[in-house]
């Protein structure tokens, strides 16, 4: 049977990822429309130039340069207007900013609303995961928060180059509804019903994409790019399978797909972000660099004190809290992650 379309789509956030998601929701809705039920896509940004951009130029030129919108999608400040009656809503903001903003969007959520999160971080002090955040901040059950999450470059996106995702939701009905609803030409999602482990496949790469930046900029090779990589997978799995995340989930689009995504790609702010801590900028400086977000810089820290909480071991994972904290220098992370005690690849 067909899912059920939803008829209006609200994107909040219209930076590089709430844009770009947009536009495949949009893509989807154009290509599938019916005679009398179109699917209309509303994005709320903060930034006026930005909505004006989107809605009369149908480009956002501050976050996806020469990228020709979907003339159907439209943009604007104005958070219950594109809150109204929307019966899925999509959070794309930097994960630190989302808690503080759910109370207003709780007052506006039509009742049945379904809510995806593309957020990619766990929040600090609280160590909770975007969808945890969302469950609470809303009010909702699991059953209604669907997480997207994979290899999925913005910008590639944006331009259509092809790739795969995964839609990860406890009731696999309504994951395929939310994977009917963005599945353009360029773009194939699956369904996925292991939150935790597709949640935890993109926020911990992006802390070894941190590692593997450190490793390019500091000329190691590609050995010890690959050796991060392979090894920041295996503490990756460790941190999800304690918390119930499931093998296959990491050996798939969210978890190996992701990882190798981010650790290889220039257009990555991770990977960028360790390239700029290797030439010696502290994390506060490469924030201040860098005009998107970076959710490894942030997140770091709290899944090293979840790792922690539950006895999984995450060696790169501590090495790059300890750099961005100004512990080490980054010409010491190898040699750390080198000088420990033997042990048996396969050992957990
Ligand atoms: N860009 C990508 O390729 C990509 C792909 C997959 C997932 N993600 C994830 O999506 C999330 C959003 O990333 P992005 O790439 O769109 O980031 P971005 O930096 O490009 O845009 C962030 C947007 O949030 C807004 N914003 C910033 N601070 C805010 C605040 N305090 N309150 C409200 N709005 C605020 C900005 O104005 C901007 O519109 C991140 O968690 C990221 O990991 C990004
Ligand atoms: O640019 P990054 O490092 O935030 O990575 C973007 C996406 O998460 C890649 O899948």
């Amino acid at each position: 049977m067909t899912p059920a379309r939803f008829s209006r789509i609200a994107v909040i956030g219209a930076g590089s990822w709430g844009t770009t998601f947009a536009k495949i929701l949009a893509d989807t809705a154009a290509a599938s429309a019916e005679p009398g039920q179109p699917t209309e896509v509303r994005i709320w940004g903060r930034r006026t130039a930005v909505v004006e951009d989107i809605t009369t130029r149908h480009r956002n030129d501050a976050y996806l340069p020469g990228i020709a919108l979907p003339t159907t999608l439209t943009a604007s400040t104005d958070l219950p207007g594109v809150l109204h009656g929307a019966d899925l809503v999509v959070l794309a903001v930097p994960a630190q900013s989302l808690r503080a903003q759910l109370p207003r969007i709780r007052e506006l959520l039509a009742p049945d609303a379904v809510v995806v999160s593309l957020m990619k971080g766990l929040e600090l002090h609280t160590n909770a995961r975007m969808s945890e955040v969302i469950t609470a901040g809303l009010g909702l059950p699991a059953e209604r928060v669907v997480v997207v999450s994979g290899p999925n470059l913005a910008m590639e996106i944006a331009r259509e180059s092809p790739t795969a995702s995964v839609v990860a939701c406890a009731d696999e009905a309504v994951a395929a509804r939310v994977a009917a609803a963005c599945s353009p030409s360029y773009f194939r999602p699956y369904t996925n019903t292991d939150v935790v482990g597709v949640e935890f496949g993109g926020i911990v790469k992006n802390v070894i994409a941190l590692a593997v930046g450190i490793c390019e900029g500091r000329q190691m090779g590609d050995n010890a790019k690959a050796s991060v990589i392979t090894r920041g997978l295996a503490e990756t799995t460790r941190l999800a399978l304690a918390l119930g995340g499931r093998v296959e989930t990491m050996a798939g689009l969210a978890g190996l797909g992701d990882l190798v995504a981010t650790c290889s790609s220039p257009l990555s702010r991770n990977h960028t972000a360790g390239r700029l801590l290797a030439t010696g900028l502290s994390a506060e400086q490469v924030t201040a660099t860098m005009r998107q977000t970076a959710e490894g810089v942030k997140s770091a820290r709290p899944v090293l004190d979840l790792g922690r909480s539950l006895g999984v071991r995450m060696p790169i994972t501590e090495n790059v809290v300890a750099v961005l904290d100004g512990e080490i220098s980054v010409d010491e992370l190898a040699p750390r992650l080198l000088d420990r005690d033997l042990k048996s690849e396969g050992e957990q």
